[in-house]
């Protein structure tokens, strides 16, 4: 077979995986745009702390898959999800849960940096606050250089935390909203496409800032670059046309596809 020539970030071993308990899974997830049956009953479990990238040709589902994971379809009038998704065992299409927490447990980075038109601690400060996960100014100052800190930004913003969000560089800013959404203490962290608007330095930054939150996060990424999904996630899933074709380590994934469909994708006959 002629895969393609990838090269993997550092793994842990399988015993060290094994370990990992489940934290979201998907079981027969459809989702209706209108009368299109746009997924057709994916089944997945999301294991923590690990990174696991979606991978597929270009209107396959994977942003769509990634949506029901933070209940973003919702915010899609035309949109219709069944099946069942869970964190850590509960269903968070269940009525009496609120949305606004999810998506704080459940973060999300999309393609294109959001920063919001206010100074760069309000981007941070917002969300602590709305969720009232600190009480006063000497926690949020803390809250706030933390999360900057993680996100690897600290250093290049202490100075000017009143300027806004929106002046940092593309990469500085993919960072900024990376921060905000490990502010409010996400246990999941979604990631869309999130370097697909940057340079390849600003690129390697992020990657190797997901390697990091890994440790302390769960993380699923939508990546078209798949030198990018070998070298930042642990599992990959490949779907096409609206069904998940497999999902193995990514190694497996990359080197010894079991679905043709998969073989012809990373070989580049298809995509
Ligand atoms: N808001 C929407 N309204 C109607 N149809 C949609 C909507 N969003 C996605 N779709 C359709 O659902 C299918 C899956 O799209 P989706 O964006 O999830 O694929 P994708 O694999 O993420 O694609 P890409 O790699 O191009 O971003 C496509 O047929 C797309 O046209």
């Amino acid at each position: 077979m002629n895969t393609m020539q990838v090269s993997f970030g550092e793994k842990k071993d399988n015993a060290a995986q094994a370990e990992h308990a489940v934290k979201m899974s998907a079981r027969d997830v459809k989702v209706f745009y209108g009368d299109n049956e746009a997924l057709h009953g994916i089944n997945m479990d999301i294991l923590e702390n690990e990174v696991i990238a979606f991978i597929g040709p270009s209107g396959c589902g994977k942003s769509t898959f990634l949506r029901c994971l933070n209940r973003m379809n919702d915010t899609i009038d035309t949109a219709r999800v069944t099946g069942l998704v869970t964190l850590d065992g509960k269903d968070i299409y269940d009525r009496s849960l609120d949305v606004v927490q999810l998506r704080a447990q459940v973060g999300m980075v999309f393609q294109k940096p959001n920063p919001f038109p206010k100074s760069i601690f309000e981007n941070i400060a917002y969300g602590p606050r709305l969720h009232g996960l600190v009480d006063n100014k000497r926690d949020l100052d803390e809250v706030v250089e933390s999360s900057l800190r993680r996100a690897g930004l600290w250093d290049e913003v202490k100075d000017r935390l009143e300027a806004p969000g929106t002046g940092l560089s593309g990469g500085q800013q993919q960072r900024l909203c990376i921060a905000r959404a490990i502010a409010v203490s996400p246990e999941v962290i979604l990631m869309d496409e999130p370097c697909s608007a940057l340079d390849p330095i600003a690129t390697s930054i992020i990657e190797e800032l997901i390697d990091e939150l890994k440790g302390s996060y769960t993380i699923a990424i939508v990546t078209h670059n798949m030198q990018q999904a070998a070298r930042v996630s642990d599992k990959t899933a490949f779907f096409h046309l609206g069904n998940l074709v497999e999902l193995n380590d990514t190694r497996e994934i990359f080197t010894n596809p079991q679905d043709s469909r998969t073989e012809d994708y990373i070989t580049g006959r298809f995509g």
